[in-house]
């Protein structure tokens, strides 16, 4: 499968639905991010509206996928949207790109839109714009590169210093398909996310393992955020990370 990635300023070949230069959301839906929205990005529709796929939702959230260079964002990505794996020759993202799902939370459309950035250094003060919007943050990490590992730290550094205070944050060990290549153990990854306190679990865009899962957690999280009275428990991501895992049975790659 020949693979395009994301021009900044000349939207996305790979993406029918992005496009960096547009407004945000392409307008399509009428009811473009920030257009009348509060200040949190969060868009309450009045009754049910379109996303730009031309599905109907009831609330929407944006996530934004970080990581370095090669780590397999865009791989995720796209698993996730059409269920395929971007195999062959690694063609670097350029600049930053997104696409929308709309997933059914609780009896609610979530729709999600899913900026894709670039993970090399160059495209840094790009991708930082965009981090204040961002009511999510999927920070990923390559099992089998220890550098990539080893940069988050700096990950998290940058994410305190430009996304909101509050912005959910996942930690996610992808290329988890790759035994003989792994270098960073899966405990490891849980070590790191313990000591900064964010959930965590390993995926592979390649074989499908747990990509859904990551994002459906992500928007189960924003959406019990959003809708739930004071009173009512607070979303455990971990627990229901650990919970799905454990009755796929998939706890280990
Ligand atoms: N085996 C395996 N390979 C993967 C996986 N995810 C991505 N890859 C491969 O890793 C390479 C990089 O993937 P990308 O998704 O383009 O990486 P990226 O993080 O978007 O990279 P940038 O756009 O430069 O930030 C590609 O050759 C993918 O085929 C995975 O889960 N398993």
């Amino acid at each position: 499968m020949s693979r395009k990635k994301a021009v900044k300023g000349k939207g996305s070949s790979k993406s029918p639905t992005a496009s960096p230069n547009k407004s945000k959301d392409s307008g399509k839906s009428g009811k473009g991010i920030g257009a009348g929205a509060p200040s949190n990005g969060l868009i309450y529709p009045s009754r049910p509206s379109l996303s730009n796929s031309r599905e109907f939702y009831d609330i929407t959230f944006k996530v934004m996928l970080v990581g370095d260079s090669g780590v397999g964002k865009t791989c995720l990505l796209v698993r996730f949207k059409d269920g395929a794996f971007l195999a062959g020759s690694f063609i670097s993202t350029v600049g930053i790109d997104f696409r929308n799902k709309v997933l059914n939370i609780d009896a609610l459309k979530v729709k999600l839109q899913i900026w894709d950035t670039a993970g090399q250094e160059r495209f840094r003060s790009v991708t930082h714009a965009y981090y204040r919007d961002a009511h999510a943050l999927l920070l990923l990490y390559d099992v089998t590169n220890k550098a990539s590992f080893d940069n988050i730290k700096a990950w998290l550094t940058e994410i305190h210093e430009y996304a909101q205070q509050d912005v959910v944050l996942m930690l996610l060990g992808n290329k988890a398909d790759v035994a003989h290549e792994r270098v960073v153990k899966r405990e490891e990854g849980e070590k790191l996310a313990k000591v900064f306190g964010v959930p965590f679990m390993e995926t592979s865009a390649k074989s499908g393992l747990n990509v859904e899962l990551a994002f459906t957690a992500v928007a189960k999280e924003l959406k019990h955020r959003s809708t739930k009275e004071p009173d009512d428990p607070k979303f455990q991501l971990q627990d229901y990370v650990n919970k799905e895992m454990k009755s796929a049975g998939c706890c280990h790659s």
